[in-house]
């Protein structure tokens, strides 16, 4: 597992992009450490995806510098590109699954497109493995993706995302549009995958629960810049207007008591470990396997 270091893996400088008159970024600064799982907020248009389509080289920037683990991330000969776009994974915003192809052949295409000499058995079972690690159940790679609810369309385009092993992940608005008890499962799922693969997760979202659940430094876009990155305390000290509306607001309010209630939860459990968990494990969930407890919540 990797540990947080203050070593950046993502390093973005001066960074500006417009399309005709309109400006989105301006000088922009970021960098991204490994290990960490970074908030990016901003209000909406405030140019959070095309940040990210920057750094992963879909979008060309009028000026500025792009690193990704130590390297120029711009005007990059497409072999090398190859190479490095192999070391994240990206969960675009509603999945982007191909409708026509099954879950598993939709977690294929980055297998197919990167190692095209793989035998299709291993194809076969490499897509089945990332399937039931992103909590789905294992019937669920021979679905299409219509066939699927929300949660599980994100968990799929989430394997699809892990297929190659990745060192990085992007994920663009995980949550959105999953209700309060499948975006909870969905973050646990992401911090647990970032603790024991070691991911660095650069994460674009408007949900206060997941900035306060398992966000360890959050980044606010405004003014066509980041004006602010570190933890929310250290962002709510800076005293912004901004800043403070968005996180002491009423769902502020509400995603601090939701963090609090975990607390105590978790403090309830680690002092009466045995009894907690055995009020959490209903006689029917004997058998049951980590990822069908996982789908249940979907
Ligand atoms: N290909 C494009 N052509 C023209 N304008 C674009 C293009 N892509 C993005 N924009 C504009 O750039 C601005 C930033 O868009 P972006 O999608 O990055 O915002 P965002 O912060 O992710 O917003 P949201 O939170 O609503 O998803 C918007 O005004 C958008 O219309």
């Amino acid at each position: 597992m990797a540990r947080k270091t203050d070593d950046s893996i993502i390093s973005v400088k001066g960074l500006r992009n417009e399309f005709g008159d309109s400006v989105v970024h301006d000088g922009l600064d970021l960098d991204v450490r490994r290990g960490e799982i970074l908030g990016v907020v901003g209000g909406s248009g405030t140019g959070k995806s095309v940040l990210m389509r920057s750094i992963i080289g879909l979008q060309t920037p009028a000026e500025g510098a792009i690193t990704v683990f130590g390297e120029s991330n711009i005007g990059r000969e497409e072999t090398e590109a190859t190479e490095i776009r192999k070391r994240w994974g990206v969960l675009f915003q509603g999945g982007a699954l191909f409708s026509t192809l099954t879950v598993a052949e939709n977690v294929e295409v980055p297998l197919r497109e990167f190692y095209p000499d793989l035998p299709p058995a291993l194809l076969a079972e490499i897509a089945a493995y990332k399937v039931v690690m992103t909590g789905l159940p294992a019937d669920a790679a021979n679905k299409f993706p219509a066939e699927l609810s929300g949660g599980m369309k994100k968990r799929a385009g989430l394997a699809r995302a892990l297929a190659l092993d990745p060192e990085l992940l992007f994920l663009d608005e995980p949550t959105a549009g999953l209700d309060p008890i499948g975006a909870a499962a969905f973050d646990s799922l992401t911090q647990s995958l970032q603790k024991t693969l070691g991911l660095t997760v650069f994460l674009i979202t408007h949900d206060l629960d997941t900035l306060y659940a398992i966000c360890d430094r959050v980044a606010v876009l405004a003014d066509k810049k980041v004006i602010a990155v570190g933890t929310i305390d250290e962002l709510l000290a800076l005293d912004h207007p901004w800043i403070e509306e968005y996180f002491k607001g009423p769902r502020g309010r509400a995603a601090v008591a939701t963090k609090e209630a975990h607390r105590s939860a978790d403090a309830v459990a680690d002092a009466h470990p045995t009894e907690v968990q055995s009020k959490q494990s209903a006689p029917d969930d004997a058998d049951a396997t980590y990822a069908e407890k996982e789908a249940r919540t979907l």
